[in-house]
């Protein structure tokens, strides 16, 4: 039977652009998935085709794929049937929109937007053009992921009431970057409520709402505290969401999702301070450790006395380029990907099939997560520079 081959074509080259280049090169088999593949036909850097072409050799492309010194060029490229965009956050809306207008399917990097109103525009161009769109939460398509879930919707913990996530990394962000660093710079989204609370956010929401039937599914309410850097950007943010819920379905249930540059849930890099994220149910529990973006161990302790501890792998052959934590610190893992093969598969099944949207995160609940965000900045007074706020495309940045 011959494969399904998904052509990407990656927009931008930096650091995130790289590990999902690198996963897409790992054969599909070594992670048991048979009918499909993916080939990189094109990367585009915006500094230049020189920039381009030697990405796509660091990353293993075919000889064959072109580099390009626009992202204009990419969107052009027939032979391209979806598009990685990989750039800062502050970005993702002007390229995300260009890719679509030029007739692309897009796996767009996480933050999916800056807000709410930019996220609504590209799901409506997406809807109006027939394109499939998906914001790259790659968590979501782990298989540890999938078992989380599945521990819930089994009932194995009852009904869940409640769920703890925490993604902070434990780094002083004045050694970490400087004030220009897409992790700390409004000019470019920075903050760690759009880059690492996703996670946290992304771990509330797959327990406490994508896990109910989609009928039951209601945009939770938020209360939230937040604290800003020098620069304008958030370096700390908590939140906690309330899910309602009907009595039937448990009742209300409790989010609490935070996110820190400075502090971490693992200071020993070994677990002992115990889980990121804990998911309580009425009979028992099941526990995830850090990092909440590239988790590998669970714990599930039920009431009757039950603890069942797993690991996780993210197999590969030794290609991948292991932990990248978005601020240069890249310990290559032999034997195992990074990854984010399993959201590219999910691209490529869902192309496949006809599906326009992500099986584990559609793009409502990618909707839903920008509103939440932008309440906690709209209660906590952060914004953006409106040239990065706005829905006006094209815009120049
Ligand atoms: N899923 C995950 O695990 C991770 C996701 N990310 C996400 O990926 C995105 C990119 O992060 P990361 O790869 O770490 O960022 P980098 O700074 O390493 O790369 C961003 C790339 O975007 C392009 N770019 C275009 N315009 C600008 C601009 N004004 N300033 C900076 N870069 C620009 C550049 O590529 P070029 O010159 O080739 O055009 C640059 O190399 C972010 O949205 C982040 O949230 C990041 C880390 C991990
Ligand atoms: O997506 C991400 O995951 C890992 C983090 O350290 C990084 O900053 C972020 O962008």
């Amino acid at each position: 039977m011959s494969k399904f081959t998904l052509r990407w074509g990656i927009l931008a080259t930096g650091g995130i652009a790289e590990s999902f280049s690198r996963d897409l090169t790992v054969n599909p088999e070594t992670r048991k998935v048979k009918d499909i593949q993916h080939e990189i036909v094109a990367a585009a850097s915006s500094s230049s085709a020189d920039r381009a072409g030697q990405f796509l050799k660091k990353v293993g492309a075919p000889s064959s794929a072109k580099a390009y010194g626009s992202y204009e060029e990419l969107v052009a490229d027939k032979n391209v049937d979806i598009i990685y965009v990989a750039t800062p956050h502050s970005h993702h809306y002007q390229n995300a929109m260009l890719c679509l207008e030029a007739g692309k399917n897009v796996l767009c990097e996480k933050a999916f937007t800056v807000n709410a109103a930019q996220a609504k525009k590209l799901v409506e161009k997406a809807k109006e053009k027939n394109l499939f769109l998906m914001e790259a939460v790659w968590t979501r398509y782990f298989p540890l992921s999938v078992y989380v879930r599945e521990v819930i919707t089994s009932g194995k913990i009852g009904k869940v009431h409640r769920t703890f996530a925490d993604l902070s990394i434990g780094t002083q962000p004045e050694d970490a970057f400087d004030n220009s660093h897409r992790m700390v710079n409004p000019e470019l989204a920075g903050g760690a409520l759009l880059d690492l609370g996703i996670y946290a956010l992304t771990w509330v929401f797959q327990t406490l709402y994508h896990t109910q039937p989609e009928s039951a599914r209601k945009a939770p309410t938020v209360a939230s505290s937040l604290k800003k850097y020098p620069t304008g950007a958030d370096e700390m943010t908590t939140m906690l969401l309330t899910f309602p819920r009907s009595e039937e379905l448990g009742g209300d249930a409790h989010g609490i999702a935070t996110t820190a540059f400075r502090v971490t849930p693992d200071p020993d890099g070994k677990g002992s301070a115990g889980p990121a994220i804990r998911v309580q149910g009425d009979k028992g529990e099941v526990q995830v450790f850090h990092p909440a973006f590239r988790p590998t161990k669970t714990k599930l302790i039920l009431n009757d006395g039950t603890v069942e501890e797993k690991e996780f792998t993210h197999p590969g052959p030794g290609k991948g380029s292991g932990f990248y934590n978005g601020f240069g610190d890249d310990k290559n893992s032999e034997g195992e990907g990074h990854g984010m093969f399993w959201e590219a598969d999910e691209c490529a099944f869902a192309i496949k099939e006809g599906r326009k949207e992500g099986q584990y995160e559609g793009l409502q609940e990618s909707v839903v997560i920008m509103e939440t965000m932008d309440e906690v900045r709209k209660q906590n007074g952060m914004t953006y520079p409106e040239k990065i706020e706005t829905t006006k495309y094209p815009t120049q940045l």
